[in-house]
């Protein structure tokens, strides 16, 4: 027996790395649309009946749209924005607490987690848990990316025939990594507030790079009463057991961290490196791993009840 799934923007690039995890799968059918009807609302629907679980690798007014319109026992998979923080989706984030997994397990709408808030929101969670951070405590979130992240769209740009590669003295804006979300209105605030219960949104700064993907998430904090080994000691126990989570010692390689190093990998590595001074805390991935696409499936398999690393490791 197959399970039976179907991926509503199988085109992009979210869908498109999805579509390939499978094609390694052997337990897995996907449902095809025809090119021409992948946008019809009808015909969507139709697969989304037939198929055990439905991705939507859509824009969120078009995850909306569908995700309205499917029969309450159509189990679907949003890898989009549009509900996160909607009280009637389970967030996708395996590792989140104890109880997440089962609501994943049970549920027939299961939100998949923004690519940067995955990092900040699994850096900080286990301190706030342990009781030795507040939730007013005025946190602070730098996120470097892959252009992947940008989808279609970006990759485009970045990846243009025409485009001066190098040193060109500031010709190509783009060889230089791009700060954005200065006005501190970015769409994974919301999640990152309402999975964490932090009082007050992170001062947040995202920077896109000119490589395809990879994230390095650094979350700073100053803690009295507890040293770096301590919050070590909490985090490691935090994730105990998570296949897809590690703490590492150290994620310092010769005095440099790169932002690609866990590219094409589904496993998200954290350290706490810095002081007992300032403390760092640093999470590492791949923004279409286990930051999109990775994460999907991830959920999808425990949606179904089969191993969750199936086709991750
Ligand atoms: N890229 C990333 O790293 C991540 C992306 N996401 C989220 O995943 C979702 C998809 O993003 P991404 O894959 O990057 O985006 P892309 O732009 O690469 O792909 C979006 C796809 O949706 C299709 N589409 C648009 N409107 C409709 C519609 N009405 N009906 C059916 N198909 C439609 C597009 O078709 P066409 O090409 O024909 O226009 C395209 O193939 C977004 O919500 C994004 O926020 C989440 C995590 C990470
Ligand atoms: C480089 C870049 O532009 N990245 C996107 C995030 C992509 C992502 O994972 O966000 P969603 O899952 O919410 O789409 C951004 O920061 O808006």
């Amino acid at each position: 027996m197959k399970y039976k799934v179907f991926i509503d923007g199988a085109e992009g690039t979210t869908g498109l790395k999805i579509h390939q995890y499978f094609q390694k799968r052997d337990d897995i059918e996907v449902l095809k649309i025809d090119s021409d009807k992948r946008k019809d609302l009808e015909e969507r629907l139709a697969l989304i009946k037939k198929a055990d679980v439905s991705f939507l690798c859509l824009p969120d007014s078009a995850a909306r749209e569908i995700a309205d319109a499917a029969p309450a026992e159509c189990r679907i998979l949003d890898t989009s924005t549009a509900h996160r923080t909607d009280l009637s989706w389970v967030y996708g984030m395996p590792e989140l607490c104890p109880q997440q997994r089962d609501m994943i397990k049970e549920s027939n709408r299961v939100a998949v987690p923004g690519c940067h808030a995955t990092g900040v929101i699994l850096l900080i969670k286990p301190l706030l848990e342990a009781g030795i951070i507040s939730a007013d405590y005025p946190f602070s979130a730098t996120s470097l990316t892959g252009y992947s992240g940008g989808g279609k769209k970006m990759i485009a740009q970045y990846e243009a025939g025409d485009r001066q590669r190098g040193n060109m003295g500031g010709q190509d804006i783009l060889c230089s990594p791009r700060q954005y979300g200065i006005s501190q209105t970015h769409k994974h605030l919301p999640e990152i507030l309402s999975a964490t219960g932090i009082s007050t949104p992170p001062a947040f700064m995202p920077i896109v790079g000119d490589y395809y993907s990879g994230m390095e998430v650094t979350v700073p904090v100053k803690i009295s009463g507890a040293s770096k080994t301590d919050v070590e000691k909490i985090m490691s126990d935090y994730y105990e057991g998570q296949p897809l989570v590690k703490v590492k010692e150290s994620l310092d390689d010769e005095g440099f961290i790169a932002a690609g190093r866990l590219s094409g990998s589904n496993t998200l590595e954290i350290a706490v490196e810095g002081n007992d001074e300032n403390i760092l805390l640093i999470a590492t991935y791949d923004n279409l791993g286990k930051g999109a696409s990775g994460a999907a499936i991830q959920n999808m398999n425990i949606m179904l009840g089969i191993d969750e690393t199936k086709g991750l490791i």
